[in-house]
């Protein structure tokens, strides 16, 4: 780790790759004043190329607030013009949707370009040497992108992932419950529509509706956890997921804007109290919060005691979306333990975890300036 006598130069070059969807838009909100990374670059498909940012958002801007001034006259790129947005910039990260196949293809051309790929896609989560981070949970996963550079062949670049982002709204308390010895999980998430990219303008099917059914969703929620708590295996050269724990869950679209909520039940192999559950959650803290990180919360986890809370409109913006709430924890007739969380999809399960990773990764000293 490079952080001891960490001292800021000038801002990184950062590219933002899917600039225009929604998550390319809470990147560029994010870094509009960033005090680390400075954006250069934005790209998106041959469709949007060649138009300002303005232009290629124009009528599907789907943030709170305008389009910040510095991207709103920069030229939208052609992503598919990887050495040109390469020689730019420092590093991406990628907001990019398409088919996986063709995600992995671009963010292992950018990768080998010598450009680390900090990405939103879930193509790369399963790629074993490829890091899946949630800073205050797996910080140390990044010692497996010494192998996955060998197997590029790369001397600085490399892909990491942030994970899925239903998981967030239980996964923090489980990893800060760790010690306790999780064995069985139910999670069943109430995920916000801007999850599929959209608002309720674009969907207005989705008012006083639910829908069961989250297409691959299930399959993320039940495995991404696992490789989030495994270990970097020297032998293999990957990551080996965690097996101590076994997670079932149902995931269902709701007419909220933002805000994924999860109702989990958990069996414990040890037997804690609620009082030393409680003092897990709050005294939970990782490498983002010693480090400083700017996009770090300063408390991760809050636990909350009023029978009605975590509410979405009260309490997804805790610690401006990076925290996780939790609250109603209590015994149960079937399972040991169980209880509500709430996370911000889009700032802490998407931009705001991805913008986090890069702040770990560069003051691990992965991600430096190409002119150092
Ligand atoms: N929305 C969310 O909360 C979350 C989303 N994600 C993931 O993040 C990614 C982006 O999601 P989201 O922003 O909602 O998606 P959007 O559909 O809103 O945006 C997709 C972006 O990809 C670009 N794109 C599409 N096709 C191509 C292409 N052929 N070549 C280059 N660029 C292309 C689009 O450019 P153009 O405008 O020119 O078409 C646009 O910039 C997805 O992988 C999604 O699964 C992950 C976690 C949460
Ligand atoms: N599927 C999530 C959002 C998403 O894009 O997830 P992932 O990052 O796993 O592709 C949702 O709809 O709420």
């Amino acid at each position: 780790m490079e952080v001891e006598g960490f001292v800021m130069s000038d801002k990184l070059k950062v590219g933002i790759i899917g600039a225009t969807g929604m998550v390319g838009q809470r990147f560029i909100k994010i870094l509009a004043d960033h005090p680390w990374f400075e954006i250069v670059a934005v790209a998106a498909s041959a469709h949007s190329a060649g138009k300002t940012y303005a232009q290629a958002v124009d009528g599907r801007w789907k943030l709170e607030g305008t389009v910040p001034d510095v991207v709103s006259d920069m030229v939208v790129q052609d992503a598919a013009q990887v050495d040109k947005i390469a020689s730019q910039v420092d590093f991406v990260f990628s907001a990019i949707s398409l088919d996986k196949a063709d995600t992995r293809a671009l963010e292992e051309a950018y990768a080998k370009t010598e450009t680390p790929v900090v990405s939103n896609n879930s193509a790369h989560r399963w790629t074993p040497d490829v890091p899946m981070v949630i800073p205050e949970i797996n910080p140390e996963h990044t010692d497996v992108i010494k192998y996955q550079r060998e197997r590029l062949g790369t001397k600085r670049g490399f892909i990491a992932v942030k994970p899925n982002c239903s998981i967030q709204s239980y996964t923090p308390a489980l990893s800060a419950w760790r010690q306790f010895e999780p064995t069985q999980v139910i999670a069943t998430t109430y995920q916000a529509i801007s999850g599929a990219g959209k608002t309720f303008k674009d969907w207005p099917e989705m008012e006083g509706n639910v829908i069961p059914y989250i297409a691959g969703e299930e399959e993320k929620s039940e495995r991404e956890p696992l490789k989030i708590w495994g270990h970097v295996d020297a032998d293999t050269k990957s990551i080996v997921p965690d097996e101590g724990t076994v997670i079932t869950s149902q995931c269902l679209r709701v007419p909220v804007l933002y805000g994924h909520t999860a109702a989990t039940f958990v069996n414990f192999a040890k037997n804690p109290t609620k009082q030393e559950l409680i003092d897990a959650l709050e005294s939970y803290e990782g490498e983002p919060q010693r480090l400083g990180l700017p996009s770090a919360p300063k408390q991760f986890i809050q636990y909350m005691t009023e029978d009605d809370r975590p509410q979405v409109r009260l309490d997804v913006n805790f610690e401006n979306g990076m925290g996780v709430s939790i609250g109603r924890l209590r015994e149960d007739k079937i399972f040991d333990w169980k209880f509500v969380g709430l996370s911000h999809n889009t700032a802490r399960g998407a931009a705001g975890g991805a913008v986090e990773c890069a702040e770990l990764l560069k003051a691990q000293g992965y991600i430096t300036s190409k002119n150092a």
